[in-house]
């Protein structure tokens, strides 16, 4: 191969789709999932230039024949340029948490930076932290060893941390929606930064949100610069101008990735809009009330019955967190999504929620809605629910007219937020 990554294993990696994105060049994911096979390959050398991820970060340096020196101090190469059979190694996480840094203003003069994670980015973030002039860096281990002055998770709560950092795969697909640390606890919280990049946002990003923490930012952008900066490497040039090239590869990476969300009053147009929305996009269509029948095996107003309210809406968070952590999806959501902070936590984590506004007068009343038994229920229903659907979207789409022009203030918004 001439481009490509090796690691143990590369089946989440976006990789691929970024280079190929950034540059002319075919990059290929070689997944060697023994350390014998990692070898064999280095041993051979038959490639351009490679990047390199878990777990041969460290193992690739004895290879090399010279290493850049911060990728030295700090202990990992995950880029390796082919001279003639000589190997050079590269740190250009580094550079890629930098980026992220840099791009969401995140000052660390004179700051304490709390560290969760001992593994392999541990070393990189750190350093970004350090060069970017903390004052104290402390690390956070579920196994905390006091010698090293790590703290437990508990300890950190009143470690006056302003800045904290994930490295640890807490949260990440599939297993979301875990956060280890309570960062409602910690208060004056500057920053929250994690490097996971799938979910989008985290539990522990979606919780920092909601507790008003002001620089919230996920992996995705520091994934696209590590890129960016191998790339320069790979072909011995720069780009013209770097940061564009990482703020456009992660526009459209967001526009690929993010699910589409539709919220809004039983009756408002959300299945409706949301087919055609779909069409639009080029995306498979997910309505959750349907997947809660076809789940249940019955219908709406049968579950109501046997179950009630409640047992309906358990079964209606299930649904927006399998469907939640998906990507690409346009799901469409029944009217009372909003009334759980869950389900809209699990909705956000990767996706773009728009809010579709149709006049109170204009709502369907009954048709198997079982809120929805008359124009003043309805009426009552959605002034306790508009401040709800307020603070859950990401933009209003207004549904005054025809459904045609629904879709096209939807397109227009989402152009909006995903350019952005
Ligand atoms: N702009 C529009 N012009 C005319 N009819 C519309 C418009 N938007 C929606 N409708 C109609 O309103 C009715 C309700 O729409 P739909 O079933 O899509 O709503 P919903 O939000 O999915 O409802 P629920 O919350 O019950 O799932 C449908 O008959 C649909 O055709
Ligand atoms: O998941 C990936 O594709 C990668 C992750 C990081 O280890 C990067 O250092 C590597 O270059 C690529
Ligand atoms: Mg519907």
């Amino acid at each position: 191969m001439e481009y490509g990554l090796i690691g143990s294993r590369l089946g989440h990696s976006y990789s691929k789709i970024i280079h190929e994105m950034l540059c002319g060049y075919q990059y290929e994911l070689r997944p060697l999932p023994t350390e014998a096979e990692a070898r064999a390959f280095l041993e051979e050398r038959s490639f351009k230039a490679i990047n390199v991820t878990l777990p041969y970060k460290r193992l690739v340096m004895e290879y090399c024949t010279e290493i850049d020196p911060r990728a030295a101090a700090i202990g990992a190469v995950n880029t390796v340029v082919n001279e003639n059979g000589r190997l050079y190694g590269y740190n250009t996480d580094y550079m890629g948490f930098n980026y992220l840094c840099r791009a969401h203003g995140v000052d660390f003069g004179g700051k304490t930076v709390l560290i969760l994670g001992t593994g392999g980015t541990h070393n990189t973030t750190a350093a970004v932290a350090r060069d970017r002039g903390a004052a104290r860096i402390l690390t956070v281990s579920r196994t905390p060893d006091p010698a090293k002055g790590e703290l437990s998770y508990e300890e950190a709560k009143t470690s006056g941390a302003q800045i904290v950092i994930n490295t640890t795969p807490a949260g990440m697909y599939p297993n979301v929606g875990v956060c280890n640390l309570d960062v409602a606890a910690l208060p004056g919280l500057e920053a929250v930064l994690d490097v996971v990049y799938n979910p989008h946002r985290t539990e522990l990003l979606l919780r920092a949100e909601e507790a008003g923490v002001p620089i919230v930012a996920g992996g995705l952008e520091m994934l696209v610069a590590q890129a960016v900066y191998a790339a320069e490497y790979f072909l011995h040039k720069p780009f013209a101008d770097a940061e564009e090239e990482i703020a456009r590869v992660a526009a459209a990476l967001r526009r690929q990735l993010l699910n589409v969300v539709l919220i809004g009053m039983p009756g408002c147009g959300k299945t409706t809009v949301g087919r055609a929305l779909a069409k639009a996009l080029g995306r498979d269509f997910v309505d959750l009330d349907a997947e809660i029948v076809r789940s249940a095996g019955c219908s709406i107003p049968e579950i109501f019955t046997a179950e009630g309210e409640e047992g309906f809406r358990a079964r209606e968070t299930q649904q927006a967190q399998n469907f939640g952590k998906e990507k690409g999806l346009l799901i469409s959501c029944g009217g009372g999504i909003v009334k759980k902070p869950e389900n809209i936590r699990a909705l956000r984590q990767n996706g773009v929620i728009l809010w579709l506004d149709r006049p109170v007068e204009a709502l369907t009343v009954g048709h198997g809605r079982p809120l929805s038994t008359s124009a003043e229920a309805v009426r009552q229903m959605e002034t306790q629910r508009r401040p709800l659907y307020a603070a859950a979207a990401d933009a209003v789409v207004p549904n005054h007219t025809t459904i045609e022009a629904a879709v096209t203030a939807a397109l227009e918004a989402l152009n909006e937020i995903l350019d952005s």
